[in-house]
């Protein structure tokens, strides 16, 4: 499994540091798929680049990620950049970027980046049978990437994503742009990782896509997890007043956007960082909020079995 502790990441930038994960710690399971939800901006990509040694030079990291359970323990984030490109990225933990279409290189075809990626692995497998099980005609990896469209660039980095039979899976946004049936294709793709036993993180703001696959929930807000649990707890009986803020603004319940905006990371607050936007908040909140009982919270909503 991978067993994440008070994993930390900031920036420095000119005039400051942006703080775009705090103390992080969460469990992903084999067999299981934690869904990171959260709005733009919160940190939830960061967090996985940090996971697979992916961070700029202006970043520092600390905590610790274990990747155990599949050979060799590896703590992640002390890991020589070596380890990590030799053992890790490809072959343990497997990354499905955001944006798939701008990750390729526009000047070579999907098939040259397969064909590459897989001799850099090692891999016995074949491109053509490789995409034929993502959906994709052989033919269309002779396309360059600008001639894929959306879905068909999503297949092509899930194949490269998979090449090296990763135990570990993280999706970045692995539906943006994509339509409602893609979006629940992509979905089923992802259960039948889990099902085949891997472990997978999906990274998204899509909360049905998250409901469709997710055995549990982390949801990010302004760096913090703020609220943990299994995914039916969570969607039915949110604990967290910004979970309960994420549910209601979808198009499919409430359609109610949170008032206000996230506050920059650059000058997060001492306490809880949803005050100024909380309908529970109260002079409490001026104090950082402990983790328990699944929520960061000095008010969490009342639930049956809380
Ligand atoms: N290299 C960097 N230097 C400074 N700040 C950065 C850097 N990379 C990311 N950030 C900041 O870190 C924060 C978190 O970014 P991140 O990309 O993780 O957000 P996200 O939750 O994935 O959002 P989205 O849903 O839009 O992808 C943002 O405020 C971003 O501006
Ligand atoms: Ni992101």
């Amino acid at each position: 499994m991978l067993r994440a502790e008070g994993l930390t990441v900031t920036f420095r930038v000119p005039g400051g540091t942006v703080r775009a994960v705090s103390d992080a710690n969460f469990t992903v399971r084999p067999g299981r798929c934690l869904a990171l939800v959260g709005e733009s901006g919160c940190g939830k990509s960061v967090l996985a680049h940090a996971l697979l040694g992916l961070l700029p030079g202006n970043a520092t990291v600390s905590g610790a990620a274990w990747l155990e359970g599949d050979g060799e323990p590896v703590e992640l984030l002390s890991a020589p950049p070596a380890v990590l490109a030799g053992r890790v990225r490809g072959r343990r933990i497997g990354l499905i970027p955001q944006s798939p279409a701008t990750h390729l290189t526009p000047v070579r075809t999907a098939r040259a980046q397969l064909t590459e990626a897989l001799r850099e692995l090692g891999s016995a497998q074949r491109a053509d049978d490789l995409v034929l099980r993502y959906g994709l005609r052989p033919a269309d990896l002779d396309r360059y990437p600008h001639e894929l469209s959306g879905g068909m660039a999503q297949r092509v980095a899930n194949a490269m994503a998979l090449a090296g039979d990763p135990w570990l899976v993280l999706a970045d946004e692995p539906t943006s742009g994509l339509d409602r049936p893609l979006v629940e294709k992509a979905m089923g793709t992802l259960r039948e990782l889990c099902d085949e036993g891997r472990a997978v993180l999906l990274i998204t703001h899509d909360l049905r896509a998250a409901e469709q696959v997710a055995d549990d929930i982390a949801v990010m807000y302004a760096s913090r997890l703020v609220e943990q649990g299994p995914a039916a707890r969570v969607f039915a009986r949110p604990r967290h007043p910004y979970t309960a803020g994420l549910l209601a603004a979808q198009p499919d319940r409430e359609f109610a956007p949170i008032p206000g905006l996230p506050p920059e990371l650059t000058r997060l607050p001492e306490g809880c960082a949803f005050r100024p936007r909380c309908p529970r908040a109260d002079d409490a909140c001026a104090a950082p909020p402990a983790f328990g009982g699944g929520v960061a919270c000095h008010h969490p909503l009342e639930t049956a079995d809380a």
